[in-house]
């Protein structure tokens, strides 16, 4: 058995929107190589789905909701981090030698990283680990060059996981990979599916370094540190961690509802909610044209459906044009039977959404009012 280490790697799964992230780490956790590993899932809005997704519930696996780490959460993220660790101390858990964080796809990674390794509990359990980012072959490119969160995901990586690349042209990706290799010249890069992926590749026991990354990177993480350092003067000074949070969590509502589900000015997410089972043909039809006719205004859809005449749920996704095939669960995660939709949308007002289906749904000869 393999020594327990003194201080337990950290590794962070980032990437944008509907990347792959989730994807990726369903394929890394059936490694035996990562047994042992705690997984913990921040999900952007106000109903987290990765960790039914990810079709793996135990106690090692928290999921941090309702808010993006970067910005609003980064109290419950060293918070989360030491509860862990205080239940494994305790045997309340199994025992885990490897923390994985998945980030949502709109955070930056630099918060989260400068949480990890500098608050002052955490850095003298835990270290960083190696950085994963994930980028999603297909729109992969205007996500680089629409959002700057995107950039900085790319920036950090020490490994990079080209996903999609099935679905791609061969043509899209040589053009992708310019673009990444301008924001991070040197990481070792895999393209998936083809690629086979070993989980001690990617996340090998490396130590995070600063040094080596690109200056940009090492300004953002320096910017990043100086953040946690005022956060933790301050905590010590009021003694309250979990109040301290940046001024966006401040629970205002916003142009488009409570801040917590906001990210940037105009990003924001909701869920629809469905109590009886959807006719799956309408529902597919309908989301492949709102795609369409919306798709550069929605970032992501993803969701759990009950469908007509099926046992277990399907989870479906959706990012900016490209609808994936739906896919059959294994069965359902707990006992709530509704059909769940998560949209995080840029600039798109919830209720065109809801108007849309209402109507189509309506034309199709189902009814559907928001409970
Ligand atoms: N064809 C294909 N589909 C993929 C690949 N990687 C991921 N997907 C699909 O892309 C969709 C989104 O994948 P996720 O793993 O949920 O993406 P994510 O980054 O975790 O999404 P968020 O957590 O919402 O940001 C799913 O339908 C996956 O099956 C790939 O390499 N090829």
């Amino acid at each position: 058995m393999t020594e327990r280490p003194a201080l337990t790697p950290v590794n962070l799964i980032t990437g944008f929107l509907g990347s792959g992230k989730t994807t990726l780490l369903q394929r890394l956790l059936r490694d035996p190589a990562l047994a042992d590993t705690a997984v913990l899932i921040n999900e952007f809005g106000e109903v987290g789905l990765d960790h039914h997704l990810l079709e793996r519930v135990d106690e090692t696996m928290v999921l941090l909701q309702s808010g993006c780490l970067c910005c609003t959460i980064r109290g419950e993220l060293s918070s989360a981090i030491k509860d862990l660790h205080s239940r494994r101390e305790v045997g309340r858990i199994p025992f885990f030698r490897r923390l994985v964080i998945e980030s949502t796809g709109l955070a930056d990674p630099f918060p989260i990283l400068s949480t990890v390794h500098a608050d002052p509990v955490l850095k003298h359990h835990f270290r960083l680990g190696n950085v994963i980012a994930t980028v999603d072959a297909v729109n992969g490119g205007v996500q680089l060059a629409r959002q700057q969160e995107n950039a900085k995901q790319v920036a950090v990586a020490d490994r990079l996981v080209i996903t999609k690349t099935d679905l791609a042209d061969e043509a899209a990706v040589e053009m992708l990979i310019p673009r990444i290799r301008q924001l991070n010249p040197l990481a070792p890069l895999w393209r998936v599916p083809h690629d086979p992926l070993d989980a001690e590749g990617l996340l090998s026991h490396e130590e995070f370094e600063l040094a080596g990354r690109s200056e940009r990177a090492q300004h953002w993480f320096a910017t990043a540190l100086m953040g946690q350092w005022r956060l933790n003067r301050y905590s010590h000074a009021s003694g309250d961690v979990e109040q301290v949070r940046s001024p966006r969590a401040s629970g205002k509502g916003g142009a488009y509802g409570p801040e917590i589900n906001c990210h940037a000015d105009s990003i924001h997410a909701f869920a629809l909610v469905f109590e009886k089972p959807l006719d799956w043909t309408v529902f597919g039809i309908w989301l492949t044209m709102l795609l369409n006719r919306h798709g550069p205004r929605i970032l992501r859809v993803k969701g759990i459906l009950n469908v007509t005449g099926s046992p277990a749920p399907v989870a479906v996704h959706g990012v900016q044009h490209l609808v994936h095939p739906p896919v059959h669960m294994a069965s359902w995660p707990d006992e709530d039977r509704r059909s769940r939709i998560v949209f995080i949308v840029d600039g798109l007002d919830r209720a065109i959404i809801e108007r849309s289906l209402s109507a189509f749904l309506h034309t199709n000869g189902c009814d559907w009012k928001q409970p």
